[in-house]
């Protein structure tokens, strides 16, 4: 069942985290190629929401756009009420440091370091903890993803899911307010789905943090609160789910 464009979610129960106003996003060419079309949203604090479409209908595009990774043709992105369109590239890479975090399809580990040491990068590039507190916050994020007894492996050392559970580890490291996941499970078997989803869904529940989730697996999507789904650049419906 298609319902009409755009339809509007209910009033968000808590405050607005991340909002999408009337983006749009274009790749100048002799043909311009329209990515993302006129997509307006807000998504409150600790919602789990999952982006959803066919193949080519700007998922990941619009994931980039909110997490200031590419920048609109129009529209704007407000981030915990702020707008960051008049944001420099140093200011936006300090804001997707300090207050968001990313989870790629792939995993994306420094292959020399260990899982602690992955897990440290960001916190070090941020600079606000002391290098006890980051190995002291690095190992209580793994053991909380069930990573204990991984502490001091290489990446090629560990499975595919434990890989992605240290990506969301790391994703973690420096407290953002919205983690933003990109086919978080594409390239995983059943048992590792359901860890790395376990793994989010502790976020949620237990940190508050909102997780936005571009997925195929409309499984996964089912259980999460909300679903986006996209059709040809442009929000199809939006709902809230049981
Ligand atoms: N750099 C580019 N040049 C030309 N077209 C592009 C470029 N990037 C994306 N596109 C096109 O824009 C559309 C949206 O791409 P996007 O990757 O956002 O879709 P998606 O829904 O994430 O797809 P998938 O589910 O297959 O990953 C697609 O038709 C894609 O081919």
């Amino acid at each position: 069942m298609s319902l009409p464009a755009e339809v509007p979610v209910e009033a968000a129960a808590t405050p607005v985290l991340l909002e999408a106003r009337d983006l749009t996003r274009i790749l100048p060419a002799v043909v311009p190629v329209t990515l993302v079309k006129d997509v307006s949203f807000k998504i409150g604090r600790s919602e789990f929401v999952a982006i959803t479409g066919p193949s080519g209908s700007g998922k990941s595009s619009l994931l980039y756009l909110l997490g200031l990774l590419d920048r609109p043709t129009s529209g704007k992105v407000f981030i915990g009420g702020a707008r960051t369109d008049d944001l420099s590239p140093a200011e936006m890479a300090h804001m997707r440091l300090e207050k968001l975090g990313f989870v790629f399809q792939f995993h994306f580990l420094l292959p020399e370091f260990t899982t602690l040491e992955n897990v440290m990068i960001p916190m070090q590039k941020l600079g606000k903890l002391s290098a006890r507190n980051q190995l002291d916050h690095a190992t209580t994020l793994l053991a909380d993803l069930g990573l204990e007894d991984f502490l001091h492996r290489r990446p090629a050392q560990l499975s595919g899911g434990q890989r992605q559970r240290v990506a969301v580890a790391r994703a973690l490291a420096n407290s953002p307010d919205l983690i933003l996941a990109d086919e978080p499970t594409g390239s995983l078997d059943s048992v590792a789905t359901e860890q790395v989803f376990d793994s989010l869904r502790k976020i949620v529940d237990r940190q508050k943090t909102t997780v936005v989730a571009v997925t195929h697996d409309l499984e996964l999507a089912a259980r999460m609160e909300r679903r986006i789904h996209l059709v040809d650049g442009r929000i199809d419906w939006d709902r809230q789910q049981a």
